[in-house]
């Protein structure tokens, strides 16, 4: 198994060959090693071997050094747990074998334990929080018992069609079943007017939004949250970093709703400095003392199976040189990423990179003469239209901005295209992630980097930062295989 950890805040602490800063604030720091240890590692079904105990506040398990009693499938690890409706949906649509996260964060987040979920883009964090929703919610009291709060509208229906997926009627259940939970898409540019009505008549069971419409209704007392019995964040560190909807965040987890009346699960492939994070968790409240960090693969930010390029050529030729290396690779589908357009730019009325690259490309491969655009300053049916575009079909290149960086699941995905350089390693590490999201395959995926001489050493700095390295193309190399 990889390397992977899993972070215990707990009154007693095991350290195993690795080093951990303990955080001071955590309940009994002085208090060593108990007998509560073998229930807990019982209950996750990990068994120790030869651990050493140190006076530190947390439980830090090198699972490589953990023996889990791995259940062979999905199914057997919810059993008991997941309602059998939700578990026949999850057969039928092929979720057969669990992804790492699955194996190590379902048995965790079945204890009721509050959660950091952090693992690879593409694992299947997904449908991870989404098992443990129904494992915790039901349709028999009509009231808000379960919240996903997304970053974006586009990743908002990408969850809401598979929670209503798990929700929907099995093939073969019969009339008598249960009246199954609705599930409503509470996200910015929808029609709040009539979500209105929808939460006062006959509140879903579960809500997936936007923090910004969420907290619009909150605000105005459309409904509350005082039967919220799970609260997920999923790409938490993107919302903390963005001010307006860190600070509604903040809100939403302190004011509108209680750490010990809720379960609160975070998510994201990437939680810079995670020590830090699950300390604020503890100091605001945000959840309760003893929540868990879930750290799939922490050696291995990214999958494996990335193969890294960038090419080096001086700015006016990246035209040029972005179209040879389409027409060389001639990927199945690709996304090529763009920094959004600045304010400054847009004041002096120049025309977006993205405009300029579809129609460069458009004019100079007849092979491209469909190219798909999603960004920010898209009206949201334009946005809507590009994903759907794409996601009905397998072979596709589109132009998007950050937008399309978190969470958006086009499976068929094989190249990334970094038009212009990510503006950190963080952002680098979810646009790759757009790539490689099946999460049983093997199939190489090749991201590459399109950079000025003088922009060579940032890109040096993300490989650092995140452990991979590139292979160097040059435009000269290019046209030589050409
Ligand atoms: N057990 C499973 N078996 C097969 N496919 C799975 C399984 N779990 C998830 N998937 C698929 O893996 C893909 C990636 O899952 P998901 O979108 O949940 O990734 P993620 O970890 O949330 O990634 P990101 O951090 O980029 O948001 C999806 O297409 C999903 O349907």
């Amino acid at each position: 198994m990889a390397a992977s950890h899993l972070l215990l805040p707990l009154p007693f602490s095991v350290s195993m060959n690795t080093k951990f800063s303990p955080v001071s604030s955590f309940p009994n720091p002085n208090r060593r090693f108990n007998p509560k240890i073998s229930f807990l590692t019982n209950q996750l079904g990990i068994s120790l071997p030869n651990f050493r105990t140190k006076t530190t506040s947390c439980l830090n398990l090198t699972l490589a050094n953990a023996q889990f009693r791995t259940p062979a499938t999905l199914r057997e690890l919810c059993q008991g747990h997941v309602p059998e409706p939700v578990l026949c949906r999850m057969d039928e649509y092929g979720f057969v074998t669990p992804t790492e996260v699955q194996q190590q964060a379902l048995p965790v987040l079945f204890t009721g334990r509050d959660c950091v979920l952090h693992a690879q883009t593409g694992s299947g964090k997904t449908l991870t929080y989404l098992l443990l929703v129904y494992s915790i919610i039901n349709a028999q009291r009509s009231a808000v018992r379960a919240l996903i709060v997304v970053p974006t509208r586009e990743l908002g229906m990408q969850v809401t069609k598979i929670a209503r997926m798990l929700a929907a009627k099995p093939a073969d259940f019969g009339p008598e079943q249960q009246k199954s939970c609705t599930v409503m898409a509470l996200l910015d540019g929808g029609m709040l007017k009539r979500h209105r009505t929808w939460l006062k008549a006959d509140p879903p069971t579960l809500v997936v939004a936007t923090v910004a419409s969420l907290c619009q209704m909150l605000e105005k007392r459309v409904f509350d949250l005082g039967a919220m019995k799970v609260l997920v964040i999923d790409e938490v560190d993107f919302m903390f970093n963005s001010s307006k909807q860190g600070s509604y965040l903040r809100k939403l987890l302190t004011s509108y709703s209680s750490c010990h009346s809720r379960q609160t699960i975070f998510a994201s492939a990437s939680i810079p400095q995670h020590r830090h994070f699950l300390y604020d968790c503890v100091q605001q409240k945000w959840t309760k003392s003893n929540v868990v960090h879930v750290h799939v693969n922490q050696v291995e930010p990214m999958p494996s199976r990335f193969h890294h390029r960038c090419m080096i050529c001086p700015k006016n030729q990246r035209f040029q040189a972005i179209a040879t290396l389409l027409r060389l690779d001639l990927p199945k589908s690709a996304i090529l990423f763009v920094n959004e357009q600045s304010e400054k730019s847009k004041r002096a009325g120049e025309m977006p990179t993205s405009t300029r690259l579809i129609d460069f490309l458009k004019s100079s491969c007849e092979e491209f003469s469909n190219i798909p655009l999603l960004e920010e300053d898209q009206n949201f049916n334009s946005r809507a239209a590009s994903l759907l575009e794409v996601r009905e079909k397998s072979c596709y290149l589109i132009v998007a901005t950050d937008l399309a960086a978190r969470g958006v699941d086009l499976p068929e995905t094989t190249h990334i295209y970094n038009f212009d350089l990510p503006k950190s390693a963080v952002h680098y590490l979810h646009r790759a992630g757009r790539a490689g999201r099946k999460p049983f395959s093997e199939d190489k995926c090749i991201i590459t980097s399109i950079l000025a001489p003088e922009e060579h050493f940032v890109l040096q700095r993300f490989e650092n930062e995140l452990k991979f390295h590139c292979e160097e193309l040059t435009l000269s190399d290019l046209r030589l295989n050409v």
